[in-house]
């Protein structure tokens, strides 16, 4: 048997597309702005397109789900002039037959079959290999029973097909949105240009991501629609018009996650320009969390500041938190999480096995081969201190896998990032991003 040598190693690298991740030798000090929120662009995109008349999405992320999405509505009748920075959306008229690749984006797979149903003709929905496996059941059997009819060959996922008459009769519906909150959104984003509007009741285990339909909601009643959140677990949303509105799209704080961790593992300084005072973005979250685990957090004009503790990496401290909310923020804190100088749980993300990949499986893989000490749950994860080496992160077509893994690999010397150009799902060269703040001595 022969040892490996330099050929190997580069052959092998090259077959799997691995990246060696940048290492932060000293403290991080610095300023970024960051591409806009994806949750936040699509929604105004969809909105957009059902609108009364023409506006504008300043400042979108361009990235592929938001790509994916303008394409979608592009197909379906709107004119989306994605050209420049701002976005401008031409609202046209609804009709089928027309096919849409949902990529991997959940926001395109739950979003758009509300408004499909509302085109005339035939349009069918497919996806990446792993989309066919993402939870969608619940979305269309409420469709049908709001009056549309849908042909899923009675697999509850995709591929699909909705076949829009040209109006949707609407009313009350009653789904179980545990296993995702995007599919509250989908309905009540569509729902008021349905005859009867739509009156969405949720029965099942505590619905996730809560801010997300919180944002939704807030969307909404920008563009005219009235909806009443009121009662826990209900959203009713009044048939009417969709006002033409502008949006200015705030930069995505959860793809900051990564970012705000480089500090935190570093014992630097970065501040996210542009954070919002008030926002109804998941990533807000970020601020309570880092503190927790030790770092200082201020916000001021220019931006929110993260400095990570003293002591560099030795000061950072474990955390016990829910992520039930914010169940997307898991890969970035639990990679920090493995990096801490004291015991974590994450719980509450039970979800986030349905997300681009099964998210607690991969991370306790991939957080474990590389020598932390993690323990997967039903529900989120336990890590314990360990010392960390080199190998190879895999990332299951998974953005936040690959930003997990860069966090780690700026702490570790030696690790590979399996496709770190998954990124492009919410984040344009986000590896040459990341790569300008880690400039590497030669
Ligand atoms: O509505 C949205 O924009 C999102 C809702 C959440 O989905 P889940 O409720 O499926 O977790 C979140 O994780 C996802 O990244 C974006
Ligand atoms: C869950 C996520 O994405 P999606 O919108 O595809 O559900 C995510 O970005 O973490």
């Amino acid at each position: 048997m022969r040892g490996l040598d330099s050929a190997d190693v580069t052959d092998d690298a090259a077959a799997l597309d691995l990246w060696p991740a940048p290492v932060a030798r000293r403290p991080v000090e610095a300023t970024v702005s960051l591409p806009g929120s994806k949750s936040l662009t699509n929604r105004a995109l969809v909105l957009a397109a059902i609108a009364e008349g023409p506006s504008v999405v300043r400042r979108a992320l361009r990235s592929r789900d938001t790509l994916l999405m303008a394409t979608a509505l592009t197909a379906l009748g709107s004119r989306v002039d994605t050209t420049g920075e701002d976005w401008r959306v031409t609202p046209g008229d609804l009709a089928g037959p027309v096919a849409v690749d949902c990529g991997l984006a959940g926001t395109v797979m739950r979003f758009v079959p509300p408004v499909a149903a509302l085109a005339t003709g035939a349009v069918t929905f497919d996806g990446d290999p792993h989309m066919r496996t993402r939870p969608i059941g619940q979305v269309l059997t409420a469709l049908t029973m709001l009056g549309v009819r849908v042909d899923d060959g009675g697999r509850g996922a995709l591929p699909f097909a909705v076949h829009g008459s040209g109006a949707v009769a609407g009313g009350q519906v009653v789904l179980d949105a545990s296993s995702s909150s995007q599919f509250v959104s989908a309905l009540l984003l569509a729902g008021a240009r349905y005859e009867q509007g739509v009156d969405v009741l949720h029965d099942g285990k505590p619905v996730p991501s809560l801010p997300h339909i919180e944002m939704t909601v807030a969307m909404l009643r920008e563009h005219g629609v009235e909806v009443d959140d009121a009662e826990p677990d209900r959203w009713r949303v009044a048939p009417g018009p969709v006002a033409a509105v502008d949006h200015q799209i705030e930069p995505d704080l959860s793809n900051a996650g990564p970012f705000v961790a480089l500090a935190a593992l570093s014992g630097g300084s970065l501040t996210v320009r542009d954070w919002p005072a008030h926002t109804t973005q998941a990533g807000d979250a970020l601020r309570g969390l880092l503190e927790q685990m030790g770092c200082t957090v201020s916000r001021d004009a220019e931006g929110l500041t993260v400095t990570g503790p003293a002591e560099g990496r030795a000061g950072l401290q474990g955390l016990d938190a829910d992520l039930h909310d914010v169940g997307e923020l898991t890969p970035v804190v639990a990679a920090l999480a493995a990096l801490a100088s004291s015991p974590s749980r994450l719980r509450g993300v039970a979800h986030i096995r349905g997300h681009e990949t099964d998210r607690l499986a991969a991370l306790a893989a991939e957080l474990g081969g590389l020598g932390a000490a993690v323990t997967e749950h039903e529900d989120g994860l336990e890590l314990r201190p360990a010392p960390l080496h080199g190998g190879t992160f895999h990332t299951y077509a998974d953005h936040r896998m690959a930003h997990a893994a860069v966090v780690v690999g700026a702490a570790t010397e030696g690790v590979l990032v399996e496709d770190v150009a998954t990124t492009a799902k919410t984040f344009p060269d986000f590896a040459g991003f990341w790569s300008g703040l880690l400039p590497q001595d030669v």
